[in-house]
């Protein structure tokens, strides 16, 4: 994928400046060491291989540059967070397509999951299935109150299953019993139901989204990098080491899986039904 990046904005210092990609905003602040990264893939911040790729290159620079120790994950497009992976990526392709497509799934994934960066996720839209997985690789979810942004892993209401380790990741989340009937009814929820079962860790009003994040940041920041990152790898390397040893396998798994007929079927059938909920 061709990558362009953004000019910087005209100002002066630091946290005036932004950079990134063409669908990846990145807005630094080096004073305080945390740089606020906005998917820009109107009009739902689908998950394209090109904002797979440009994402995973901008979190690299981040995580290279030891300016910044924490990274808050946003939208530009208004109403939604990310509408997940992109249908148009799974269908009507080849296998090669399909296998390139996946390992940029699974590295988004594993980078996330283990960075040793301060994660939190400002919810500030809709969050369905791969919008949902990024954030629950974060280490803490704020989510707007509104009744439209629901939030989940609804894969099964596609006819599609969610691979193991985003099953893991949601039962690392909300434990076994929920992510069990999270799972299997495709469950979205709302803001209200997120907070209980444990989804997101705060619902705030729309406006304060990105504030309380900032906040919250402050108090994660506050704790020795070494400690808190050696924490997150305890908690979380079993769990990334289950993927690392089959990625192939997983690879070829999701190609045989997607390029079943009747997979294509339902995936086209859905992607008609979002088509015509305009009309
Ligand atoms: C082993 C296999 C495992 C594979 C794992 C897959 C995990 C996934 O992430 S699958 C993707 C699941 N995503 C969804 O179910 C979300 C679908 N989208 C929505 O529910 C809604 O679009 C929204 C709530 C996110 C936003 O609603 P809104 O009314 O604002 O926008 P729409 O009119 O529905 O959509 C606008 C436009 O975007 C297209 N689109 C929506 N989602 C996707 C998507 N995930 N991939 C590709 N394209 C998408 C939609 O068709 C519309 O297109 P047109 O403007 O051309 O009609």
């Amino acid at each position: 994928a061709t990558i362009r990046r953004t000019e910087p904005t005209a100002g002066s210092g630091d946290s005036a400046r932004r950079f990134g990609t063409q669908r990846v905003l990145v807005e630094p602040d080096a004073a305080s060491g945390v740089a606020v990264m906005k998917f820009k893939n109107p009009p739902v911040n689908s998950l394209s291989l090109e904002l797979l790729t440009e994402f995973i290159i901008s979190l690299e620079k981040l995580e290279n540059d030891k300016t910044f120790r924490g990274v808050i994950l946003t939208s530009d497009c208004p109403r939604v967070f990310s509408a997940g992976l992109d249908l148009t990526e799974m269908c009507g392709k080849n296998p090669a397509h399909y296998a390139e497509y996946w390992k940029a799934v699974q590295e988004l994934w594993l980078r996330l999951y283990l960075s040793n960066l301060v994660l939190i996720a400002a919810i500030n839209g809709a969050c369905p299935a791969g919008g949902c997985l990024i954030s629950l690789t974060c280490d803490y979810r704020i989510l707007a109150d509104n009744p439209k942004y629901l939030i989940g892993l609804n894969e099964t209401l596609l006819g599609i299953v969610a691979p193991f380790w985003f099953k893991d990741t949601l039962v690392n989340t909300i434990g076994h019993r929920a992510s069990e009937q999270a799972l299997q009814l495709g469950l979205l929820f709302l803001p209200a139901e997120a907070l209980q079962v444990g989804l997101v860790d705060q619902v705030v009003p729309e406006d304060q989204v990105l504030s309380t994040a900032l906040s919250v940041m402050a108090r994660w920041m506050a704790i020795p990098d070494h400690a808190r990152q050696l924490t997150k790898n305890m908690m979380r390397k079993t769990t990334v080491d289950r993927l690392v040893k089959q990625r192939d396998a997983d690879i070829q798994n999701f190609v045989s899986f997607i390029s079943r007929d009747s997979i294509q079927k339902s995936l086209q059938m859905y992607l008609e039904k979002l088509k015509q909920k305009k009309g």
